[in-house]
């Protein structure tokens, strides 16, 4: 046992104290721990000025009642929160998430992965992260609407284009953002730069849509790259039908792969001829119905219930764009037995420690979501510098930034691997390449 390992399981000890039962907080935590101990023997500073202690604490925290009225008549509660983690590198930036399972454990999880993401993006951006418990699935338009400008009549104290800047996550995409907006505007005026994601007539940013789904696609290349690979030809199964899967289908499409599955949280489509995006679009933003309404209307598809992770077919990449911990041990070694050889995470943590070990054990290489799935929230900052110089760029920009930022993301993960001669374990030099700027900063700021 090193000093630095003795730190570490030290401070663990105590936010598992405080915090006994926020399981998807502590998982993150443990992930992230694993892999920063050479850093920390190289910087006995870091041990000696309590840094880990105070980066696993968010700076602020907020939780608030959010009453709403169905259209029955019926008063409903939900509970937002926002979790402001790490402001050292640039104001608070992640997004929303509108789920019935949201609560704080997981808005800390994504938030303390939000900080070393943002990080790696190279943009002045510090994290956060929000959401509620409220189940936008079934509502009308109308339920939404009123559910967001309620949400925003509170989240509007906390938030500001220099303090902490909103986007979506799991059900908040454009219609929610637009109606956090408008309630935003209503109550304190012209702010274009609070908000991220916004439709194009109110400030957003070309390519923001597409952003994550294709900011994945071009980490993906990087890192096949680096094996004189690429994804001409592959056969790729993606997870999750909304806002990343979509692009990430699309962009995996245009460049040359094929893509066999979508899925929701009821069941998958497999298209051995390849998914078309256009058609899930469709469905899941235009109708918001169900994946299984996909192999209803293209002939070559079949649909099946349960998690598209559960499936035998053979493949060579796997993108899981639906939710944290799809993928269980079990079915980590399923995949390594269906031939995957990549793993790219474009949700938040979504899997599992024992995946993790299973792809370590059959050299699957792992793009952590940190690094793979930056690319939303590195169009997000963009969009906030389109709006401070009231300005919007092209398509065409906005995208080759977001191709130089992704590739520029796998460059530096895998430097600070090659530094530490950790091979490619690019989990490992995601987390160290995004730690390092976000603890200089700290240590410069003095005991924040
Ligand atoms: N929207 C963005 O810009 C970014 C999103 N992410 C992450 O990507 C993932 C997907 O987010 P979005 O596409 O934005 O959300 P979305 O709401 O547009 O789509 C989520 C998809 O996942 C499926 N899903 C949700 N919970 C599930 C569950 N328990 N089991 C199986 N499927 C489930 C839904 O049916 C839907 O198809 C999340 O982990 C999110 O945190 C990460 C970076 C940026
Ligand atoms: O665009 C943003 O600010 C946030 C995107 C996000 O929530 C994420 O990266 O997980």
């Amino acid at each position: 046992m090193s000093a630095a390992t003795d730190y570490l399981e030290q401070v663990r000890a105590d936010i598992a104290k405080r915090d006994p039962n926020q399981t998807e907080f502590l998982e993150a935590i443990d992930n992230f721990f694993k892999t920063i101990v050479p850093v920390l023997e190289k910087h006995p500073e870091y041990i000696k000025t309590n840094l880990l202690g105070r980066i696993t604490e968010p700076e602020r925290g907020i939780q608030f009642r959010v009453p709403w009225v169905n259209d029955n008549g019926d008063v409903q509660v939900n509970r937002g929160f926002r979790v402001q983690f790490n402001g050292a590198i640039g104001p608070y930036k992640g997004g929303l998430r509108f789920h019935p399972t949201v609560n704080l454990s997981i808005v800390k999880f994504l938030g303390f992965e939000q900080v070393f993401k943002n990080s790696l993006t190279g943009l002045p951006i510090g994290g956060g992260k929000g959401g509620s418990d409220f189940n936008p699935k079934g509502k009308s338009d109308a339920e939404v609407m009123r559910f967001c400008q309620s949400f925003m009549t509170e989240l509007q104290r906390h938030i500001g284009p220099d303090l902490d800047v909103p986007a979506g996550d799991i059900g908040v995409g454009g219609r929610e953002i637009g109606f956090l907006y408008g309630q935003y505007r209503r109550l304190k005026g012209y702010q274009a730069g609070v908000l991220t994601g916004k439709g194009l007539s109110f400030g957003g940013s070309l390519a923001r849509t597409e952003a994550t789904g294709f900011g994945l696609l071009y980490y993906t290349e990087a890192l096949l790259a680096a094996d004189n690979d690429d994804l001409n030809g592959k056969k790729i199964k993606v997870s999750g039908a909304g806002n990343v899967a979509i692009y990430a289908i699309q962009k995996a499409t245009e460049l040359g792969a094929t893509v066999l599955t979508a899925s929701d949280s009821n069941g998958f489509v497999y298209d051995p001829n390849g998914i078309d995006y256009k058609v899930v679009q469709q469905i899941k933003e235009v109708e918001r119905g169900r994946i299984s309404d996909y192999a209803k209307r293209v002939e070559t598809a079949e649909y099946h219930e349960g998690s598209v992770w559960d499936f035998d077919v053979d493949y060579d990449i796997a993108l899981p764009c639906a939710t944290q911990n799809e993928i269980t041990g079990e079915r980590a070694e399923r995949l390594a037995k269906n031939g995957a050889k990549v793993v790219a995470s474009g949700a938040n943590m979504p899997s599992t420690p024992e995946a993790v070990a299973s792809y370590k054990k059959h050299n699957i290489l792992l793009g952590p979501a940190k690094a793979a799935n930056a690319g939303g929230v590195a169009v997000s900052a963009l969009e906030m510098s389109q709006n401070s110089e009231r300005l919007g760029w092209t398509f065409e920009e906005v995208d080759n930034r977001l191709k130089k930022i992704m590739q520029n993301i796998f460059a530096e993960s895998k430097a600070a691997a090659d530094e530490y001669d950790l091979g490619k374990d690019y989990l490992a030099g995601a987390n160290i390449a995004g730690f390092n700027k976000v603890a200089d900063a700290m240590m410069a700021q003095g005991i924040i």
